[in-house]
């Protein structure tokens, strides 16, 4: 069997193409911009590069982005000051501080600072026992994309064995919760997990958010699944040229293929959609903000 490839950039357009267009009913309709505040403490270069892109595409659909970017020894209290002055400020329905935050910085404390309901990242532990608990929440982004291509490829995920890779706060677990909350027969697999390759084969869905670059051969994938890598590792590519590097999944992407019955590739899968999700997440936020319709088929 050779997989069907999930092309989330692609899917990812489809959903910016939906946020535009609620976007654009909003403002006609009931005269309301939705706006998207982005904090970034420090100059980590990868996360330069995600606010960046984070802010043309929140333009691009039409919303109004407002960037804040603080000194890498930006104190706590410096901090949580501009987020309480988001929290107040009516033209702002989301809010997203960017990760990792630099060591000196409480991450738990900050986020839990946010008005869980301008919470976009879905990140602040009342929105995490929402969505554990099966309540209207903000949703992880990277999950709900992950969710969005999951029904998009299957329709009904209702009875398939699932099987999560990695327990992070920000994948792993939202993920598993989704996937519970679609029906699925969950498993969370990590480091300790016995026998992690048999568990794995047991699965019609593979979830892979470890962090560890191809970590999971074809040879784990049982005939026909669906694999969503979530991974993205750079990795030295020596065939390339001297000094070159490559990204690769959590997943051994051709061994992989040559089982699964589909598969999202890295770069060009789960990474876009986590854009996309955000712009579809502030869109929400800001309808429920207003007492308005929340946009369909752009939440969990
Ligand atoms: N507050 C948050 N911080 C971080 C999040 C998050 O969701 N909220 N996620 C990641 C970084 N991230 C967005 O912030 C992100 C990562 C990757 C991509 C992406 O599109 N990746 C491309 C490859 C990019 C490349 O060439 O390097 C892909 O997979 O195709 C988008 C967003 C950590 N921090």
């Amino acid at each position: 069997m050779t997989a069907q490839v999930i092309d989330g950039k692609a899917f990812a357009a489809t959903v910016r193409e939906k946020v535009a267009g609620h976007v654009a009913r909003l403002k006609e309709e009931h005269g309301i911009t939705p706006g998207l505040a982005v904090v970034l403490v420090g100059e980590d270069p990868a996360s330069q590069v995600y606010v960046r892109s984070k802010g043309k595409q929140t333009v691009e659909a039409g919303m109004n982005s407002y960037e804040h970017k603080l000194e890498a020894d930006t104190s706590e209290a410096d901090l949580l000051a501009v987020v309480d002055q988001l929290n107040n400020d009516p033209n702002v329905h989301g809010i997203l501080v960017q990760l990792p935050l630099p060591g000196h910085l409480n991450e738990d404390l900050i986020i839990n600072s946010i008005a869980p309901e301008k919470d976009v990242d879905g990140f602040h532990i009342s929105n995490v026992g929402l969505l554990g608990t099966g309540q209207k929440s903000m949703v992880p982004c990277t999950p709900l994309g992950c969710l969005m291509m999951l029904r998009d490829h299957h329709g009904s995920l209702s009875g398939m064995d699932a099987v999560v890779i990695g327990r992070s706060n920000i994948v792993g677990k939202p993920m598993a919760q989704l996937l519970l909350g679609d029906s699925c027969t969950v498993t969370i697999a990590h480091s300790r997990t016995k026998d992690l390759p048999e568990v794995v084969r047991r699965a019609d869905i593979v979830v892979a958010a470890v962090g560890r670059p191809e970590m999971v051969p074809g040879d784990w994938i049982k005939e026909g699944a669906t694999v969503i890598d979530v991974g993205i590792n750079r990795i030295d590519a020596p065939e390339k040229g001297e000094g070159k590097t490559r990204l690769v999944g959590d997943v051994h992407y051709e061994s992989a293929a040559a089982v699964a019955g589909a598969i999202t590739p890295v770069p060009g899968g789960v990474g876009p959609m986590t854009i996309a999700c955000l712009l579809a997440n502030t869109v929400t936020a800001c309808c429920r903000a207003n007492g308005l319709a929340e946009p369909e088929g752009l939440t969990a």
